[in-house]
């Protein structure tokens, strides 16, 4: 049996999508596009090894994406996408080669076993889908509407025999050809054509990294925590409140800033992911949290969830105390909790109430908070 060597090209500059860290390396939902392409493939029962070619000075980029991958020695592309694919040709074993976008996460399995059983009786193959929409030709207007019928969307993987691939190249009469089907033709070679997948689609622009995280975001889980805290009075004002200081004649009793909301809500997110509570994480007998702004914690909890490739949906507090009126700085709350935990602020909200002056709250010895978090983590 022939080895199948997946040779993942990740050596671009992703000027399409606009965002600072070239897209390979840009966590979606919590992991790089380029270990989603990886993981799509390294499981596959008929693959032999995952090689990776990637940009010059871009090593610790991807060392970081991909600790825990056993993809061998990086390989360094070049200056266009063929030259990448032409270094890591030279750099893997003889065998069958699939060729693959870093920039493409999600490969069905079903795609790879249709891809080498074509390779059987064929020089290449190649994954392709139907144009749905009319096309034509033009600029500012039409001029001339083509034959859809005759039309393909061609994906990658892309299979082929390394040599093949390798004398197609030499052959090359296009310099930068867009795909190794392309050159593969004009050398006069066969390339079959096995069905595509919409789950291949490639993320170029920022629309397409949005659908992306939506497409992921609909196979997770939902997953809701509550929260609950009460501090104290003690001593005077001001005190801080949702990541606000308000300004009260008195303050709150508390290990760090005693900010009742944020602590609320961080032992809501920490539950819904189901990894403790505030204490556990933060113990109040450790000097290092003595005084400490509560936004770290609520950053924390957050960041444990996305590490964990989670989205947080939503959260929701409520207030108990008589006093102060929480009306006139819901807003300011509002838009701090949202910033802290990067959200939009109509995906936080904040409640008040009073107990009817029964009980702690209404005898204004202190102020308790109750929380909900909703989030999706990984199925
Ligand atoms: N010199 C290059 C250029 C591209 N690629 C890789 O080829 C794939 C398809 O390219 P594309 O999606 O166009 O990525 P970029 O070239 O990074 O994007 P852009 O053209 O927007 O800069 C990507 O996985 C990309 O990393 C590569 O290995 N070497
Ligand atoms: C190889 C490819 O993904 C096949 O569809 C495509 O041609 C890459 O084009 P790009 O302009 O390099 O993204």
């Amino acid at each position: 049996m022939e080895p199948v060597t997946a040779l993942i090209v990740a050596a671009g500059s992703g000027t399409r999508m606009g965002s600072e860290t070239p897209k390979q390396y840009r966590p979606l939902l919590g992991k790089a596009l380029l270990a989603h392409a990886v993981e799509a493939l390294i499981g596959h029962p008929r693959i032999t090894a995952v090689r990776v070619v990637i940009g010059a000075g871009q090593e610790a980029h991807a060392r970081s994406a991909l600790a825990g991958f056993d993809v061998g020695d990086f390989i360094i592309g070049g200056k266009e996408r063929a030259d990448s694919v032409r270094a890591g040709l030279e750099a893997i074993a003889d065998g069958i080669v699939l060729v693959h976008d870093a920039a493409r996460p999600f490969c069905p399995p079903a795609v790879i076993d249709r891809l080498l059983d074509a390779l059987a009786s064929a020089d290449g193959a190649v994954p392709v889908l139907p144009m749905a929409d009319t096309v034509a030709k033009g600029d500012s207007e039409l001029r001339g509407t083509v034959n859809r019928v005759q039309l393909l969307r061609v994906q990658t993987p892309q299979a082929f025999h390394k040599t093949d691939l390798l004398y197609a190249y030499e052959e090359a009469a296009t310099a930068t050809p867009t795909d190794e089907s392309t050159v593969m033709q004009q050398a006069g070679l066969k390339v079959a054509t096995v069905p595509g997948d919409e789950s291949l689609h490639k993320l170029t622009t920022a629309n397409d990294w949005e659908r992306a995280e939506m497409m992921l975001g609909s196979q997770m889980i939902s997953r809701s925590g509550t929260g609950f805290d009460v501090h104290a009075f003690e001593g005077p004002g001001p005190l801080v409140m949702g990541g606000i200081t308000i300004d009260h004649p008195q303050g709150l009793a508390g290990h760090s800033d005693a900010d009742v909301v944020l602590h609320a809500i961080t032992d809501a997110l920490l539950g819904a992911a189901a990894l403790g509570d505030i204490g556990q994480h933060f113990p109040p007998s450790d000097p290092q949290w003595k005084g400490a702004a509560s936004d770290r914690f609520l950053v924390h909890a957050a960041d444990l969830i996305r590490e964990r490739g989670g989205i947080i949906d939503h959260v929701d507090c409520t207030v108990i105390c008589e006093a102060p009126k929480v009306g006139p700085h819901r807003a300011a709350i509002q838009a701090r909790v949202a910033e802290i935990l990067g959200l939009k602020a109509t995906q936080v909200s904040i409640k008040a109430t009073t107990t009817e002056s029964l009980g702690f709250t209404g005898r204004r010895e202190g102020i308790a908070a109750q929380a909900i978090a909703t989030i999706r983590l990984p199925a």
